[in-house]
């Protein structure tokens, strides 16, 4: 069985799949200090609690946060006697190019979704990854990643106001009844919900016109359907679309090897 960790700045998610059956997936905060052992316990004891006997072989990482990537190596060393694969590192090919600027560490998380969304939707498409950061990833006619766009995640724009202005509160995202507010909370919901709109909105045409031709929008990541109730944004949501670039990279680097 494989273990897909998708590791990104503010949440780490677990997948455990049988040959291309989905078996279970959990989610743990981002911490570079966590060791092998933690990650272990904290994952077994889930299992357990879910009934879940999984027989891992195989572990494959794609993580935003170099630091974790230590320990998530010894984590599959020692429990499941396995070399993960992980995304960007030597011995882990990628099925699609990379047509960037020299020198340009791509996110592997950017990687990943553009290997999703080819595998599932073919190419001229726009992924939005509604994460930490909120990444554009263009992804050209033959699946190639050939650049994005990336912009302040939504959670943390409503952070910096809270953080940089001392009489704006801790604000959770939330579709706001009107666009003039009539109490701190519902402007500052306001400026983040339909000031992100207008972000998307304005970001996917500009991307279509620069490549001037029609792209279809993929989206993820948590807040993608918060967004899509209120205007049409996106042509696909996928949730699990990280994940499911995981495990086609993984099956692609299984096939290279054999
Ligand atoms: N369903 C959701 N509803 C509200 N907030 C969410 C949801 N999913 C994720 N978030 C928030 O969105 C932000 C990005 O989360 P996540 O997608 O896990 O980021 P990353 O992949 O960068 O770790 C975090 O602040 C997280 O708490
Ligand atoms: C843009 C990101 C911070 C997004 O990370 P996330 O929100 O998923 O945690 C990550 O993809 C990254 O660190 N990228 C490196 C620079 C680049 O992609 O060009
Ligand atoms: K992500």
């Amino acid at each position: 069985m494989l273990l897909a960790i998708d590791c990104g700045n503010t949440n780490t998610v677990f997948s455990i799949y049988d040959g291309d059956d989905f078996i279970a997936t959990w989610r743990t905060a981002t911490e570079w200090q966590r060791t092998a052992d933690q990650y272990y316990v904290w994952l077994t004891s889930l299992m357990r609690f879910e009934k879940i006997e999984a027989d891992i072989t195989d572990v494959i990482i794609s993580s935003t946060v170099p630091r974790v990537v230590f320990n998530l190596r010894v984590f599959a060393d020692r429990y499941f006697d396995t070399r993960p694969m992980v995304v960007g590192k030597a011995g882990c090919a990628l099925p699609v190019d990379v047509r960037v600027d020299a020198g340009t560490a791509v996110g592997p998380d950017r990687l990943v979704n553009t290997v999703a969304g080819h595998d599932l939707f073919g190419g001229d498409l726009i992924v939005v990854d509604f994460g930490t950061a909120t990444t554009f990833d263009v992804v050209a006619a033959d699946g190639a990643y050939v650049g994005g766009v990336i912009a302040p995640g939504v959670n943390l724009s409503l952070e910096a106001l809270h953080n940089a202005a001392a009489a704006l509160p801790h604000v959770d995202i939330s579709q706001p009844e009107h666009v003039v507010g009539t109490n701190t909370v519902a402007c500052m919901q306001s400026g983040v919900f339909w000031g992100y709109v207008g972000l998307v909105r304005e970001i996917c045409a500009r991307i279509k016109a620069e490549r001037g031709r029609d792209m279809r929008v993929i989206s993820t990541g948590g807040l993608a359907p918060l967004f899509q109730q209120a205007v049409d944004l996106f042509d696909e949501f996928r949730d699990d679309l990280t994940m499911h670039g995981l495990t086609v990279i993984y099956k692609y680097n299984k096939d290279l090897a054999d």
